[in-house]
C-alpha cells in the first residue's frame, strides 16, 4: 500500500558501479523503475555536492550554504543540515540522497530522518544506501544495481536480512622489518585540555591517556570535538600548543617536529583514498608505507617486496599485487591503505571513521582487520567513530559528551 502519493526508492549499488550510475543520472538516463523521474528537477544530497560548496567557500570566503560562518568550520551534522535546507529552498521535485546517514551520530541521524519523513509527503525520494540499518522507513522497495543495470528488485524486509561475511583469519599480521625503539609507556596524554573557537567552548577539561598497545574507540556525537582532538594529536591544529598535551613523552610544540611525530603514527581516513589516485600497484602502495612516500622512486629491497606480499595475503587478495590502486575496489583501497599505515607497526594507529561509505559486508571485513591488527600487534589503536560499530572489540571507549560549556569526556 502506498503511504503517500509520491514514489520513493532505495538503491543499493555494487561497490564499483557507483560512478557509472551517477554519470548516467547526470545525462538523464535513469535505470529501471527510476525512469519515472526523467525530466524532473533533482536535488543531490551527497558529500560530493558538499565538497563543491566547500570549494566555493575556499575561493570566495563564503558559500551559498552559510551566511554567518565558513562552512568549512561546520561539523558533519551541521554541514548536512545546511545542504538539506539549501536544496529544499530550490523547489526540487526529487531528492537523491547519497548515504545520508554516514558519519552522523544517533541524534543527528534521527533529526535528519524526521525531516526526510516529512519531506516524503511533498517530494519523491531516492535513497542510495550502503548500510541496511539506514533504510528510511517510508521506503518499501530496494533496487539492486550493478554496472547501471537494475538486476533485482527486493522488498525492504528482504533487503534487511543479514548476510555478513567474516575476514580471512588464517594468516597473521606480519612483523615489521625494523622495530621502533625508545617508545615511552604513555603515547598520548591530554591533561585538562580545553578548546575554544572564537569564544565558543568546544572541549572542556579533557583528561585522556593512551598507553602502548591499547585499543581505544573515541566516540561522541557530531560536533562534540572528535576531529578537534585528532587534529591536535596528528595534525598541526594550533589549539594544541600551550596545552598540557604530550605525545610520546614530549609536550606538543616542544622537542619533536610534526614530521617526527607523524613517523610514529599510522593514519587512515577514507578521505586518504582520494589523495592516492596515482598509478601505483597495490604492492607498491604497501611498500611505500615503509618509505613514507606515495610512489616508489628507488627499487624496493627484496625484504620489502616480501613483506608487502605477506600483507596482501592477510588482506585476502595476494593475486592482486600488480593491480593499479585506482582500479581496485573501494574496500580493497581502504584495506591496502590500512595495511600501508600499519606495515611498520607504528606505536600508534589512528583510524578516522574508517567504515564511512562502505556497505555492511565491506564494513564488517574492515572491522575484522582492525580487530586483528589490535590483537596481533603491539600497536595502540584509536578508532574514531560516532557509530557503535558492530563487531569492533575495543578495550576502552573514550566518550565525549556534548555540553553548553564544552564537551566533557571520560572512559566508559
Ligand atoms: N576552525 C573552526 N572554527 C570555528 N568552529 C570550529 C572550527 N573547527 C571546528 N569547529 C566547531 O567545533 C565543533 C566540534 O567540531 P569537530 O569537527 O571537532 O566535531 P566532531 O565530533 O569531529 O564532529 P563530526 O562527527 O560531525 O565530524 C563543531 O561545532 C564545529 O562547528
Amino acid at each position: 500500500m502506498a503511504r503517500n502519493k509520491y514514489r520513493h526508492f532505495a538503491v543499493s549499488i555494487e561497490n564499483n558501479a557507483e560512478k557509472a550510475f551517477f554519470n548516467q543520472i547526470k545525462k538523464g538516463n535513469f535505470p529501471g523503475e527510476l525512469a519515472c523521474f526523467r525530466n524532473k528537477k533533482i536535488g543531490i544530497f551527497s558529500e560530493e555536492v558538499l565538497k563543491e560548496y566547500i570549494e566555493e567557500d575556499y575561493k570566495h570566503g563564503r558559500s551559498q550554504l552559510s551566511q554567518d560562518r565558513s562552512i568549512r568550520t561546520f561539523s558533519t551534522g551541521e554541514r548536512r543540515k545546511a545542504l538539506l535546507e539549501h536544496l529544499i529552498n530550490q523547489q526540487i521535485e526529487v531528492l537523491l540522497l547519497v548515504n545520508p546517514f554516514d558519519a552522523l551520530d544517533i541524534p543527528s541521524g534521527e533529526f535528519l530522518q524526521k525531516h526526510l519523513v516529512q519531506l516524503s509527503e511533498d517530494i519523491s525520494i531516492i535513497q542510495l544506501i550502503k548500510r541496511k540499518e539506514d533504510l528510511l522507513p517510508f521506503i518499501d522497495e530496494v533496487l539492486l544495481i550493478g554496472k547501471n543495470q537494475v538486476y533485482a528488485r527486493v522488498t525492504a524486509g528482504d533487503f534487511k536480512k543479514d548476510g555478513r561475511q567474516v575476514f580471512e583469519k588464517d594468516v597473521s599480521i606480519p612483523p615489521p622489518l625494523k622495530k621502533y625503539d625508545s617508545i615511552p609507556e604513555e603515547l598520548v596524554k591530554l591533561k585538562g585540555v580545553s578548546v575554544f573557537y572564537e569564544d565558543r567552548p568546544i572541549l572542556k577539561n579533557i583528561n585522556w591517556t593512551v598507553k602502548k598497545g591499547e585499543f581505544w574507540q573515541l566516540s561522541g556525537p557530531n560536533g562534540s570535538g572528535k576531529t578537534t582532538i585528532l587534529s591536535m594529536i596528528y595534525g598541526d591544529n594550533p589549539k594544541a600548543y600551550g596545552q598540557d598535551l604530550y605525545l610520546f613523552g614530549n609536550k606538543k610544540g616542544s622537542g619533536e617536529t610534526v614530521w617526527e611525530i607523524k613517523d610514529k603514527i599510522g593514519y587512515f581516513s577514507p578521505a586518504l583514498t582520494e589523495m592516492f589516485q596515482g598509478n601505483h600497484s597495490l604492492e607498491n602502495m604497501l611498500i611505500s608505507g615503509m618509505l613514507d612516500s606515495i610512489g616508489l622512486y628507488a627499487m624496493p629491497k627484496k625484504s620489502q617486496i616480501s613483506l608487502a606480499e605477506k600483507w596482501l595475503k592477510v588482506l585476502g587478495f595476494p593475486e592482486k599485487a600488480n593491480i593499479l590502486f585506482s582500479k581496485a575496489s573501494a574496500l580493497e583501497q581502504r584495506l591496502v591503505l590500512i595495511g600501508r599505515a600499519m606495515i611498520k607497526h607504528p606505536p600508534l594507529l589512528i583510524l578516522d571513521e574508517p567504515t564511512t561509505g562502505l556497505n555492511d559486508e565491506a564494513a564488517a571485513l574492515l572491522v575484522e582487520l582492525i580487530n586483528k591488527i589490535a590483537s596481533e600487534s603491539e600497536t595502540a589503536v584509536i578508532y574514531v567513530s560516532h557509530r557503535k560499530e558492530s563487531g569492533l572489540n575495543p578495550q576502552f571507549i573514550f566518550q565525549l559528551t556534548k555540553r553548553q560549556e564544552g564537551s566533557t569526556g571520560g572512559k566508559v
